[in-house]
């Protein structure tokens, strides 16, 4: 569900034409709907009623500032994976208490940062990881309050790139190593054993891999239990999928029911575990789409191009997963006659595609929306082919902002420097 919606044959996000939007602020150009944000960070918020929860956004989905001040607003929480983006969640207004650090390889300076900052939990996935950040905490006199990623080994059954949870991924610590690892956390001086997460992969469209999982956690905290290691929280990670073209995944609020009653089948009189989540996708994705110009049509032989100015460097998904992502006309046309294009980019690869065989009636200057790209969209965007980043803007109601401009040209040569002019000059010199 969203606020992309047609209106007198022009495509409106919230109350804004696009078509304005792209005269205003130029393309190709990410806008974002702050209605579609709230709706969806509150479709998961409200789903755990009164269970004590958080939902931690995860800000990798999409980081831009105003994204993350929208969803800071309502009191959200978020997983980040990075310095980057917990300077980001402080930037945005973000509560760093309500911060959960995970990622395979955090730094000793994004370790004392955190622990700074006195972020909620970091989510740990290795023993080597363990005893690292004890050894900063210890110099810094913190206590760091750990929760250890646990690898299920549960088959998520998505593109193999976003699985996360199969021994073969390198996430997490292995389910027949966490007792172990959790004795030596519990072990160390400076850490306090909080909680245990998991997160085994991207675009789920199904509920058992997540219940599956949710099993296997709940053995092992009863055995830590069993050896008087409690824990105040379990977080499930993220991972809910959205509907791109004909998935069917389940709407939070049926996720959420069906994780609490297996919950309470398997804790009963327990004292409840606070449930922590870590959704992007499910939150960004449909809330954004990326606005685009045909600059030239281009009948070929075999198929026909349309050449648009967006390119893979602003939307990777397309050429890195085969994802597919609608492809619609911002002004509909009813004179046209339909033409199958494939959709492709300004960059120097083949595989620099938008959509394949796509069925539309279009002519050179005609705007394209591309839909679900408010995640995993500007946040993967690069400078490929020395390409300035696109800008972002968000509407809320009926106006809209520049959040982010298109990056200037000296931005793609900001911090480089030339070789001084006496480099080299014993080159080439016999010794
Ligand atoms: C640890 C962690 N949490 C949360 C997410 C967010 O996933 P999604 O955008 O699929 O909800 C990811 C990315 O897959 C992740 O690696
Ligand atoms: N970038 C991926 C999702 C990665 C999830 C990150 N753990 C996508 O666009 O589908």
């Amino acid at each position: 569900m969203d606020h992309f919606n047609y209106r007198n044959g022009q495509l409106h996000a919230e109350d804004v034409p696009l078509a304005q939007v792209a005269e205003r602020f130029g393309t190709p150009c990410y806008v974002y709907s702050r209605a579609t944000l709230e709706r969806h960070f509150h479709a998961f918020d409200q789903a755990l009623g009164d269970h004590p929860h958080l939902i931690c956004y995860a800000v990798k989905a999409n980081s831009n500032l105003a994204v993350l001040n929208v969803l800071a607003r309502l009191g959200a929480g978020f997983d980040i994976v990075s310095q980057g983006e917990l300077e980001r969640v402080i930037q945005a207004g973000g509560d760093p208490a309500r911060v959960v650090f995970s990622g395979v390889a955090k730094q000793e300076g994004e370790m004392a940062r955190a622990l700074e900052l006195d972020i909620k939990c970091f989510n740990v996935e290795s023993r080597a990881e363990l005893k690292r950040l004890n050894a900063v905490a210890g110099k810094l006199g913190k206590l760091a309050p750990v929760s250890l990623r646990v690898n299920p080994d549960v088959d998520a059954r998505t593109h193999p790139y976003i699985s996360t949870g199969l021994k073969d991924n390198k996430f997490g610590i292995a389910a027949s190593e966490a007792l172990d690892a959790y004795r030596q956390a519990a072990s160390l001086e400076h850490l306090d054993v909080v909680g245990m997460d998991c997160h085994i992969g991207s675009q789920l469209t199904e509920l058992s891999p997540f219940l599956d999982a949710l099993d296997r956690l709940l053995l092992l905290i009863e055995r830590l239990e069993a050896e008087g290691i409690k824990l105040d929280h379990l977080d499930l990670g993220g991972g809910l999928g959205v509907t791109y073209r004909d998935e069917t995944p389940p709407a939070p609020a049926d996720y959420a029911k069906a994780l609490l009653e297996r919950l309470a089948d398997k804790r009963g009189a327990h004292k409840p575990l606070t449930l922590l989540f870590e959704p992007g996708r499910a939150i960004a994705a449909n809330a954004g789409v990326l606005l685009t110009r045909v600059e030239f049509l281009k009948p070929g032989e075999t198929r026909h191009f349309a050449i648009v100015d967006a390119a893979m460097n602003d939307l990777i998904r397309p050429a890195l997963y085969q994802a597919w992502q609608a492809i619609i006309p911002v002004e509909q046309r009813s004179s046209q006659e339909t033409q199958r294009y494939d959709v492709v980019g300004p960059v120097c690869e083949t595989g620099d595609f938008l959509g394949k065989g796509r069925e539309l009636a279009i002519a050179p200057g005609d705007l394209l929306a591309i839909r679900s790209a408010g995640a995993y969209g500007f946040v993967m965007a690069s400078n490929y082919n020395s390409r300035p980043r696109a800008a972002e803007v968000m509407v809320d109601g009926g106006e809209a902002y520049l959040v982010r401009a298109r990056e200037a040209f000296s931005l793609l040569w900001a911090g480089e420097a030339l070789l001084p002019e006496s480099a080299g000059a014993s080159h080439g010199e016999d010794s």
